[in-house]
């Protein structure tokens, strides 16, 4: 009797599992197939937005300037051409070494010139030292991609397959993000500029341009990232430890293989300490939990947030990941300029006019613990005078988002907002 009745019960037990499991599956199913279907959707619509109504891509500009900071100088860059002119009269002016590494390198006019350049350098002896992101690049011809055998030339292709995604060892995680070029360790650049023609002229982006004993930093930068990652047929670099002890210019270097994240603490702790002003200037902003408290609280305290983003970016789906935060960030105080007419693309913060960031990182998920990045961060009155003032001209091409405009939107919007705020921590 006993016995029957536990057989029942086991039986019961069996199918509900059964139940619940095939319940889980057409959750997770139907959750896919609507978040698809409205990526899609939001997909389509804005390839037609666009096709109809191309973004002019002009914005005013900012010229270059050179500032003293430390005992080194910093130029900040806000147009891609002036930018690509200096790099490439760098890598001709090298005489000993050339570290250049980049996320996108595109083949056109621009991918060519820095190509050309790079080579020419290693023809006449400079050590000449290439990495690129694979996965960034799979749209390039491949030919593009090769180089010539010389001795002087050294390329590293950051692979395409991490094989921590299969594994799930963050180490062995993340994309080569980074925008680095050092010269003779005695200039060096870094920012949120890729190599292409589109960026020279049609893209607002920020990077900078370090001379003097705090070139150190993106040099060791990119030392460190060379030596872990290079393949038995590449020398290793020499890592001569720091030439350079100067707090005021300091790189913050994101690297899944170490599980070290620093640029992320370094904007949680820049946000922390604010007491006047906060400007931050994204192309794609999906900020975790931490710095979305973070600028809410600061906010809340009576600081000036303003975050400067692209009306529309070139990703519309982190565009619409970011729109979930909009409501809280509005809310509590924090202003939203929305950029015009052209995407911006810069990765900067200023606080209280005291210190600033620039670099390669994105306030997103993918940037801030997923992928290999690198910030300046930058303690200098005069150096984030300058990147005010940079940030008062974008402004001026820029509208602000008020939260009454934003509570105004349409039910489709905020449905199609639910279902793709998803989408955040992938991105
Ligand atoms: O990944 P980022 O920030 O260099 O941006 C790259 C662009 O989105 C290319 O589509």
């Amino acid at each position: 009797m006993r016995s029957r009745l536990g057989h029942a019960l086991l039986r019961a037990q069996r199918i509900q599992g059964r139940d619940v499991w095939r319940a889980v599956r057409w959750y997770v199913t139907g959750t896919v197939a609507v978040q698809a279907a409205a990526a899609a959707a939001v997909v389509s619509v804005d390839r037609v937005r666009k096709r109809r109504q191309p973004p002019t891509g002009e914005f005013p500009r900012t010229p270059p300037a050179t500032l003293p900071v430390a005992h080194s100088t910093v130029t900040t860059y806000t147009f891609g051409a002036d930018l690509y002119e200096d790099m490439l009269a760098a890598i001709r002016d090298a005489r000993r070494t050339v570290y250049f590494e980049t996320f996108i390198w595109k083949s056109d006019d621009v991918g060519q010139r820095f190509k050309d350049a790079l080579l020419a350098a290693a023809r006449r002896g400079v050590e000449v030292y290439v990495v690129f992101d694979s996965w960034a690049n799979l749209v390039v011809p491949p030919a593009f991609q090769r180089f010539p055998r010389l001795p002087t030339l050294h390329v590293l292709r950051f692979p395409l397959v991490r094989p921590g995604l299969l594994t799930l060892n963050l180490r062995k995680t993340g994309r080569d993000h980074r925008k680095i070029l050092v010269i003779d360790g005695e200039v060096s650049f870094v920012g949120g500029y890729n190599i292409g023609s589109l960026y020279a002229t049609q893209w607002r982006d920020t990077h900078v341009r370090v001379e003097g004993p705090s070139a150190w930093e993106l040099e060791n930068a990119f030392v460190d990232f060379w030596n872990d990652h290079r393949k038995r047929r590449h020398p290793q670099i020499p890592d001569r430890g720091a030439r350079a002890w100067e707090a005021r210019i300091r790189a913050a270097q994101n690297a899944p293989n170490r599980l070290s994240f620093p640029v992320r603490g370094l904007y949680l702790e820049a946000i922390d300490r604010a007491e006047h002003r906060i400007y931050i200037t994204q192309g794609y902003f999906i900020p975790d939990r931490d710095i979305l408290r973070g600028l809410v609280q600061a906010a809340r305290r009576g600081v000036e947030v303003k975050v400067l983003i692209p009306e529309v970016s070139n990703h519309v789906l982190a565009d619409w990941a970011a729109r979930a935060y909009y409501t809280q960030l509005l809310e509590s105080g924090v202003q939203l300029w929305l950029f015009q007419d052209a995407m911006v693309h810069a990765k900067t913060m200023t606080v209280d006019g005291r210190w600033t960031t620039v670099g390669t990182t994105n306030i997103d998920r993918m940037s801030m613990t997923g992928n290999f990045e690198v910030n300046l961060e930058i303690y200098d009155d005069d150096l984030a005078a300058q990147m005010e003032k940079i940030f008062a001209t974008d402004l001026t091409n820029s509208r602000q988002l008020t939260l009454r405009e934003w509570e105004s939107r349409g039910l489709l919007s905020k449905i199609g907002e639910r279902i793709l705020r998803r989408l955040g921590p992938l991105l």
